[in-house]
């Protein structure tokens, strides 16, 4: 099968390579093109443009940073549009709201072509296992025939109806992540403040109700305060910003994930405020400075 990839990020990288490794031909684009060499080396083939990708493969899937790079790459300039038509399928995995996602599926369906969304759980790890969770939605003969490379990304797929369901429901999942993740980190500073081995409480934690994998990885790491990006925090508050939106539209009120995002206490904007403090490149566990800064300071 050949597929066409647009987006070699983190997890556009990890994703690509394990669809070489299994087996797929593939041609990559990326915005810097330089990304795209890595790839060659394990039997990548390069498109110059979006346009040319979908020119010459049956198939392409995006991976994208947030609504407006998935907007850009298909209206722009020999984007995704300019060659998308009958019998061609366009799978957005970025996260991003469904209205983005509705724009580029009327978009891509007014041409002739196919379109799905199917944002991914799961991180750097997971995209280099092909241990995703993939959350699909849209047009239902393109996700039957996307299920052998769906196969290899993840370890499962959801189908879940229309147009807008997959990316809801990323937001929700991520909104949750979000508010847990900060949680977390209050957790972490009490401990060590109040006299308790960091470690200890990560035990604890873990022979638990609320033990799970994202504790499990992150916390041993943001004890050595190391943030080596696997999901940028960046990224995090986009999904936390999109997700407080869906509560908006359906008035749904959301005070604990505003509190996240917004205002904790008078460490103000956590994710915002990492992001000013240029820590938005770091992994989105680099929250967990805001709230040491906060507790020193109060
Ligand atoms: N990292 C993670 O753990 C997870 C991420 N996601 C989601 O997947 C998506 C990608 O994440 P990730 O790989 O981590 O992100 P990265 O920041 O590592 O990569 C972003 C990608 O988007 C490209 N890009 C950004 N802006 C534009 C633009 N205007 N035009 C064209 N291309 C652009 C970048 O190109 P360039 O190289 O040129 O900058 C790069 O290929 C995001 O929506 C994220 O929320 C979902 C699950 C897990
Ligand atoms: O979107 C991030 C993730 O870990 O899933």
């Amino acid at each position: 099968m050949e597929v066409g990839f647009l987006g070699l990020g983190i997890m556009g990288k990890a994703m690509a390579m394990n669809l070489l490794k299994n087996g797929f031909k593939v041609t990559v684009w990326n915005r810097t093109l330089a990304k795209c060499e890595e790839l060659v080396e394990f039997g990548a083939t390069i498109g110059d443009t979006p346009a040319a990708v979908v020119k010459k493969c049956k198939i392409t899937v995006a991976i994208l940073s947030d609504p407006s790079a998935a907007l850009s790459v298909v209206f722009d300039k020999d984007g995704v549009l300019e060659q998308i038509g009958s019998g061609k399928g366009y799978i957005d995995m970025s996260t991003v709201d469904d209205d983005t996602s509705s724009k580029i599926h009327k978009a891509v369906t007014t041409k002739g072509g196919s379109f799905l969304e199917a944002p991914v759980s799961g991180s750097k790890k997971p995209a280099e296992d092909g241990q995703l969770v993939i959350l699909a939605a849209g047009d239902e003969a393109l996700y039957e025939e996307a299920i052998p490379a769906f196969d290899v990304l993840g370890k499962k797929s959801f189908f879940l109806g229309h147009v807008g369901n997959g990316a809801k429901m990323k937001l929700v999942v991520n909104m949750i992540m979000g508010s847990m993740m900060n949680a977390f980190s209050e957790g972490l500073v009490l401990a060590e403040r109040s006299g308790l081995n960091p470690h200890a409480l990560l035990d604890v934690l873990d022979l638990g109700g609320i033990a799970n994998p994202m504790f499990r990885l992150k916390g041993p790491t943001m004890i050595q305060n190391n943030y080596s990006p696997a999901f940028p925090l960046k990224h995090q508050q986009k999904d936390m910003r999109l997700a407080l939106a869906l509560g908006d539209e359906n008035a749904v009120s959301m005070p604990v994930a505003a509190a996240a995002n917004e205002v904790v206490y008078s460490y103000l904007n956590a994710f915002k405020k990492a992001r000013s403090m240029e820590l938005g490149d770091l992994d989105f566990s680099a929250v967990h400075e805001i709230v040491k800064i906060h507790k020193s300071s109060s």
